[in-house]
């Protein structure tokens, strides 16, 4: 995919994550993987509010080629998913209050659902009896550390759709843009779904 397709395309994924209340201040980040390297937006924006010159591109080894200011600052973990994942093109990353309250509560290192039909939007999951396993991993200030923790786990358990960040969002991957996005949505319904339950049926319950 050219850059600037892939610039389009996550500005427009930006309006409407922005709308859903899944980006709030400037948190957030988005990328693609394309045919000269990777898009990134750059740090501190709004990211409803993204234009052509909240990007930064960047070449297959990382290093910047286009565009003004600093690559958000967890870029370093959008290059190592794609690194890790060969299937991932799109990394959206939100800071929804489902993902954020979630990761917190949930002390393992893993949020288990199992028994919601709309487990189905994920790409690969066929039954709401499967277990989606999305792994939760400590927040860390120092991104590159946090990346290591990431690929140290997919060495054992590979990484498909997701991961969260205690206290910090979650980390949504996809083919395309579109499979992105819809695994987006579909993981933030279960993340609600998932947190209201615990609500009334209490945390001794997760699986
Ligand atoms: C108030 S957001 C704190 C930083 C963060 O977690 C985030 O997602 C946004 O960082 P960026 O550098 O990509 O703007
Ligand atoms: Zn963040």
């Amino acid at each position: 995919m050219h850059n600037n397709t892939a610039i389009s395309q996550l500005i427009e994924a930006g309006k409407w994550i922005s709308q859903k209340g899944w980006v709030p201040a400037t948190g957030g980040n988005f990328s693609a993987r394309t045919a000269t390297g990777y898009v990134v937006t750059a740090s501190g924006f709004d990211k409803g509010q993204l234009g052509t010159h909240t990007f930064i591109e960047l070449d297959h080894q990382g290093n910047r080629t286009k565009g003004a200011g600093n690559p958000s600052a967890e870029t370093q973990l959008h290059l190592g998913m794609y690194k890790l994942i060969p299937h991932a093109n799109v990394v959206l990353h939100t800071h929804s209050v489902a993902a954020t309250v979630l990761s917190r509560v949930i002390k393992s290192h893993a949020l288990n659902l199992s028994g919601y039909e709309m487990q189905k939007s994920l790409s690969g999951v066929t039954s709401h009896l499967d277990t989606l396993s999305i792994p939760i991993f400590e927040n860390d200030q120092d991104i590159d550390r946090l990346s290591l923790l990431l690929s140290d786990h997919h060495l054992h358990t590979p990484i498909e759709h997701a991961v969260l960040i205690r206290g910090h969002g979650v980390y949504v991957v996809g083919r395309n843009y579109k499979q992105a996005l819809r695994h987006l949505e579909g993981l933030e319904f279960l993340f609600s779904c998932e947190l209201e339950r615990l609500k009334i049926e209490g945390i001794g319950t997760q699986l």
